[in-house]
């Protein structure tokens, strides 16, 4: 840990956001961190909140069990190192990585936001209103766009719980596959009864930045619904969650958008089955129609902006720069009016 407290003294004094807790990657773990919460736990591990001690910077720490050689995790070390360079208000940031001899245990250390990840935020705020989906759209985009250009790489697993936000009305991606060796490593840890691939990437074709915006589509149909959008909702789901009234329903997104109010998200479904096996979902993805927001309860941009990025075919579906100008952003980036903004809806509806 010595090596670590020198590194994080003399980042520190850097005070940039991506100070380097070590590269040495065999720091015991825990020494210098005093664990303070846990913060979730995804199908590829936990994530707790911590205080690294020498500098007094507070981080999330992300525990991943990995069962591997040691030249797999030097490997796995040096490929995260790019992750230093990554200066985005919109890709979390990035403190160093370690790996806990012990218990085969690599510590990822990036940088703490305390409104947490968007599923979280979901099951608290029910469902989105259509100008918080829109401020999201927005940094979840630019934040694609961002790891294209500078480490060029995809996101590959875009979904509400890489989705994190602050109080302070930051929105940014986390567990962006940059590591090769890491998404191996990773390749058969997926648990869990849903799932955000792209149709092609299911049939084993080309992934391609595409399938990151198909993934991002079908993650804003469940923030604006509150539900996984597959299998698609009948009519009668629909019916608890919106009125029948068209204008009621445009007029209460921006409502709850000002107010910070809680909306009904949507029931799970009630006919069939309450969870579908993750087989079966996984073919109603290939095989079925997309999923598609029902046009009585939102506003035709944000209709047609989840259509153009759920088209089944990739080639079908809108690229990042196209998206960014669809009208559904543009109509809430230009009148960016200043009671509607995301830190305070957060800390209204997280209150
Ligand atoms: O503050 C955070 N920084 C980095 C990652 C992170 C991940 C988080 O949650 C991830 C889990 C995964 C499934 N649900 C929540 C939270 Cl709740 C905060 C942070």
């Amino acid at each position: 840990s010595g090596s670590a407290s020198a590194a994080a003294e003399g980042a520190a004094a850097a005070s940039s956001s991506n100070t380097s807790v070590s590269s040495s990657g065999s720091m015991e773990a825990g020494s210098d961190f005093d664990d303070i919460a846990e913060l979730g736990a995804g199908s590829s591990g936990v994530v707790q909140r911590v205080l690294h001690r020498p500098t007094r910077q507070a981080m999330a720490r992300k525990l991943i069990h990995l069962e591997i050689k040691p030249s797999v995790r030097a490997q796995i070390i040096r490929e995260l190192e790019v992750l230093h360079s990554c200066n985005s208000p919109y890709i979390i940031g990035y403190f160093g990585a370690y790996f806990v001899d012990s218990s085969a245990t690599i510590c990822i250390c990036m940088e703490y936001m305390n409104a947490g990840s968007l599923d979280l935020v979901l099951t608290k705020a029910g469902r989105l209103p259509e100008p918080i989906v829109a401020k999201i759209s927005c940094s979840v985009l630019k934040g694609l766009i961002y790891l294209r250009e500078n480490i060029n790489c995809l996101h590959r697993d875009v979904k509400p719980s890489n989705i994190l936000v602050s109080l302070e009305g930051d929105c940014k991606l986390c567990d962006f596959g940059v590591s090769g060796q890491l998404i191996d490593s990773l390749a058969n840890s997926f648990v869990g009864t849903r799932s955000y691939m792209a149709p092609e990437r299911l049939n084993g074709e080309e992934y391609s930045i595409l399938s990151d915006v198909w993934s991002m589509g079908l993650s804003l149909v469940e923030l604006a619904t509150g539900r996984y959008p597959i299998p698609q909702p009948d009519s009668r789901d629909y019916t608890s969650a919106f009125s029948s009234d068209r204008q009621r329903n445009l007029a209460e997104h921006r409502e709850a958008a000002v107010k910070g109010t809680r909306l009904r998200g949507m029931e799970p479904p009630q006919n069939g089955p309450k969870q579908m096996a993750i087989f079966e979902l996984l073919s109603y993805i290939v095989y079925q129609q997309p999923p598609k927001l029902p046009s009585f309860a939102f506003s035709e941009n944000i209709c047609d902006f989840v259509d153009c990025c759920l088209r089944k075919n990739p080639k079908e579906r809108l690229g990042l720069e196209s998206l960014l100008k669809h009208a559904f952003i543009q109509s809430y980036e230009q009148n960016q009016e200043p009671e509607i903004c995301l830190g305070n809806y957060l800390r209204a509806v997280l209150s």
